[in-house]
């Protein structure tokens, strides 16, 4: 994950499978106006409780478009980035396991495959409970995400995980008073930690 030691941009070609640009035009109070966006598909996310181990399940990966943020934000350049000033970690990210709507199965079947894919649990779609929906980057794209809680044994383990393809994906555990810590230091994990049930954990 962290020998990534090239980075470089090209313009978005109009056939990416991932993300469109669009330039919407409307008219507000007889004023016309218009709005900038990206369509992107929209994806689930799965907070995963393991409850023999007690422990929270996450993944961990290099986001491209997190790191690219991050430094243009800092004011470098990601076509000549400077690896010292911003190392690639800088882009890893912990994460719940998630995944794109982008094939035609049901939303509960998606996240049921990237639980599997990502890591390793085999877990039928009715132990998937609905958290709430979601629609995020309002300014930019508005996509949906539905945001599933599930508990897993380590009986249901039946691969290490780390994603499909060229995925390259860490699965990492944390408890919830781990995760809490992480949050007290910054990481945004505190409306997931909601959603696990204190009498699992207690
Ligand atoms: O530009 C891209 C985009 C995606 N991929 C591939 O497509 C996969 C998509 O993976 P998937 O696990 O389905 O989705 P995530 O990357 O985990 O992203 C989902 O989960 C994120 C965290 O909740 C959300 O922010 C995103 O909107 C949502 O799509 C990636 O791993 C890549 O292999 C590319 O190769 N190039």
């Amino acid at each position: 994950m962290d020998k990534i030691n090239k980075i470089w941009v090209t313009p978005l070609p109009a056939d990416s499978a991932y993300v469109k640009t669009f330039r919407l035009h409307y008219i507000q109070n007889g004023k016309e106006k218009s709005w900038d966006g990206l369509k992107v598909h929209d994806s689930v996310s799965i907070i995963i409780f393991n409850t023999t181990r007690k422990k929270l399940v996450f993944v961990k990966q290099f986001r491209p478009a997190v790191y690219h943020s991050i430094v243009t934000s800092s004011g470098g350049d990601v076509a000549n980035v400077d690896f010292h000033k911003f190392p690639i970690k800088l882009g890893i990210t912990i994460e719940m396991c998630a995944g794109i709507v982008d094939k035609n199965k049901s939303w509960g079947e998606i996240a049921r495959e990237e639980i599997l894919e990502e890591c390793g649990y085999d877990v039928p779609v009715d132990q998937l409970e609905e958290v709430f929906s979601y629609r995020s980057g309002v300014g930019t794209q508005g996509s949906k995400q539905i945001m599933y809680y599930c508990e897993v044994t380590d009986d249901q383990k039946k691969f290490l995980g780390g994603g499909t393809g060229d995925e390259i994906i860490d699965v990492v555990e944390y408890s919830v008073e781990e995760a809490r810590e992480m949050i007290l230091s910054g990481l945004q994990l505190l409306f997931m930690l909601k959603h696990v049930r204190m009498d699992v954990y207690a």
